[in-house]
């Protein structure tokens, strides 16, 4: 069944050619996503888990092996995955409600009106909380506001897939916690397929049905995957005391730390 592997990589190879040579980034990648599931990648600096997911958004072509979503060869950047960034990548000039409307226009303007794309803007505020925010430019708000209106502006064009890159890792600890836990009801609601990356254990855990775990680069690759059978709704209060949820933890900190440690000069 299609519902099995929504997202489907096989072989996936990842080869950059610098000035300095060809850097062999990713090797063997084979993973698939099923509709609905909530991935996390997670690894250390430069082992390519951005390099992963600007190959699901189309923003790479691999260079051997093949990506497919929905059964169809993933060519390019589609609105049916769209990509939240680190930096929230809005248009400073725009209001956060035209910084919205911009993406629904995009996928939506050729079969709806006028007045349905301005209903699912504003529905997309409103899913974030932002709906007093509407008038704001982005330097009017915080960075966590932006962040938010980022993702709503993903979610307004119904993606298929929801490819997230560290989209909290600017954030302070407090509001990163109150995104995660807005994003957790927000695709528990929307029943998104996500996919995303992050430097943080905990989010890992809470976050995902998944957790792929790659090995350091050069040639990196799936080291191992954690399968977190955590309950939803989650309570990160509540967790903080699991026990499973503390196996988890130790298992992805084990793999990162002991397993795949990294020099010391990168570490610093
Ligand atoms: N366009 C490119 N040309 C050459 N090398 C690249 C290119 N993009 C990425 N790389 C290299 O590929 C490797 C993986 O990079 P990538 O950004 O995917 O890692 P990452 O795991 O996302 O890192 P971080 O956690 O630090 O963001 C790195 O060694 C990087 O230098």
């Amino acid at each position: 069944m299609m519902e099995d592997k929504f997202i489907d990589i096989e072989g996936v190879e990842m080869v950059f050619h610098t000035k300095k040579g060809v850097f062999h980034a990713l090797r063997e990648i084979d993973l698939k996503v099923a509709k609905g599931e909530f991935i996390t990648l997670i690894g250390h600096s430069g082992c390519g888990k951005s390099t992963l997911l600007n190959l699901i958004a189309g923003l790479l072509k691999p260079s051997d092996g093949v990506l497919l979503c929905a059964n169809r060869e993933i060519a390019g950047p589609s609105p049916e995955r769209s990509v939240v960034f680190q930096n929230h990548s809005l248009l400073p000039w725009l209001t956060c409600y035209e910084n919205i409307y911009l993406g629904v226009e995009r996928v939506f303007s050729a079969t709806e009106t006028k007045a349905q794309l301005r209903e699912r803007t504003l529905a997309a505020l409103a899913l974030v909380g932002l709906t007093h925010a509407e008038t704001k430019r982005p330097h009017e708000i915080s960075g966590g506001m932006k962040q938010r209106v980022g993702i709503a502006r993903a979610l307004a064009m119904e993606p298929k897939v929801l490819l997230m890159d560290e989209p909290f890792g600017a954030l302070d600890a407090l509001t990163r916690a109150h995104l995660q836990d807005e994003l957790l009801k927000i695709v528990a609601a929307t029943k998104s397929t996500v996919v995303m990356v992050t430097h943080d254990v905990d989010e890992a855990v809470l976050l995902s049905d998944r957790i792929v775990m790659m090995t350091n680069g050069p040639a990196a690759t799936i080291g191992e995957i954690v399968d977190v059978q955590l309950e939803r709704p989650r309570d990160r209060v509540v967790l903080a005391s699991d026990a499973k949820y503390m196996e988890y933890r130790t298992a992805v900190l084990e793999f990162l730390y002991r397993k795949q440690a990294h020099p010391a000069k990168e570490a610093a």
